[in-house]
């Protein structure tokens, strides 16, 4: 049966402004996201036979209906209902629970990857709309352009054009829960939000627009973060932040040659995950 595999990038928020607390326990957020290529690699293959099933075989990640790959594959066969089903392989590269948005940019390449394989023609839009079903970040990743993002993170528009970059990622190896991240914050009242600028002209312009609210629960707990921004900036990055609700930090960097050298300085003797990445 047909086949198809695609990559899955991870993604990093330059910005997280957390405006309000919804009723529902979600919150309204102001975000600026782009995509790295640190990719999970994912392998769809239609089956003649109803079912879905999902490998990934790493620790801390489910296989079968627990994982949101599955879910977003069951959206679209439920949809489709041609009577066939799915397997899919996922070879995951990006740190689980680290704030790179693993999960969702999985979910929305399975949507995506079963829309072409299934004939469906379903718009970005209504692929968004099944995303938002699934997670907050999946419609992000359907979009597949760096993005200011509004709402819970659906509400997306094209930013204007960035400099290509190079980017760190460096993630200590603990798991943070992300409800836990926006159960935890303590929202302060906002005079209004800092006006983001039109134009990008250099790394410094993306460096100027640096903040993230969830810093502020994530870093107490687990202060290995601030010391990887500080190796970090130290090294010779233009600046350095957590991503979304941690604890992976990334940093951006003019080259190759010196996002490498801070790579080797911040992996000698800790253990660290690391990779480079540039921004798609
Ligand atoms: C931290 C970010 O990754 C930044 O891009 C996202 O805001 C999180 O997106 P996500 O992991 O796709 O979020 P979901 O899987 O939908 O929700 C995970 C948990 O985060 C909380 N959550 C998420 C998004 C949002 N705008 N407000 C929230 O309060 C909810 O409590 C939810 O239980
Ligand atoms: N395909 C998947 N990849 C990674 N995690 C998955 C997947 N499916 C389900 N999960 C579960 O989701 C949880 C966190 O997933 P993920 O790696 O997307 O978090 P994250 O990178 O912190 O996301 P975000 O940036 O959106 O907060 C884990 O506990 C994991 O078990």
């Amino acid at each position: 049966m047909k086949s198809l595999t695609l990559q899955a990038p991870a993604k990093v928020n330059y910005r997280l402004d957390v405006i309000r607390r919804r009723p529902d326990g979600y919150h309204d957020l102001r975000m600026v996201m782009q995509r790295v290529n640190l990719c999970d690699m994912i392998t769809i293959t239609l089956t003649e036979t109803p079912g879905i099933t999902v490998t990934c075989g790493k620790n801390g990640v489910p296989d079968g209906p627990g994982n949101i790959a599955w879910k977003a594959a069951k959206a679209l066969l439920d949809l489709a209902d041609q009577g066939v089903g799915a397997v899919i392989d996922i070879a995951k590269n990006i740190p689980v629970a680290a704030g790179l948005g693993g999960g969702s940019s999985d979910a929305a390449t399975v949507l995506m990857g079963m829309n072409e394989l299934l004939g469906l023609q379903l718009s970005e839009q209504r692929l968004m709309e099944i995303g938002l079903t699934l997670g907050a970040d999946v419609p992000f990743f359907v979009f597949q352009k760096p993005a200011l993002a509004e709402g819970v993170g659906e509400q997306l528009a094209p930013m204007p054009a960035m400099p290509p970059v190079w980017v760190l990622l460096v993630n200590p190896g603990v798991h943070v829960s992300t409800a836990w991240v926006y159960r935890s914050l303590q929202l302060t009242n906002r005079d209004g939000l800092a006006k983001l600028p039109e134009l990008f002209r250099s790394i410094e312009d993306i460096c100027s627009i640096f903040s993230n609210d969830l810093e502020s629960v994530t870093i107490p707990a687990f202060p290995v973060i601030a010391e990887i921004k500080e190796i970090m900036l130290r090294e010779g990055a233009a600046g350095a932040m957590m991503s979304g609700s941690g604890p992976t930090v990334f940093g951006l960097f003019r080259d190759r040659e010196s996002a490498e050298r801070a790579r080797a300085v911040l992996t000698a003797d800790t253990g660290w995950f690391a990779a480079v990445a540039e921004t798609i």
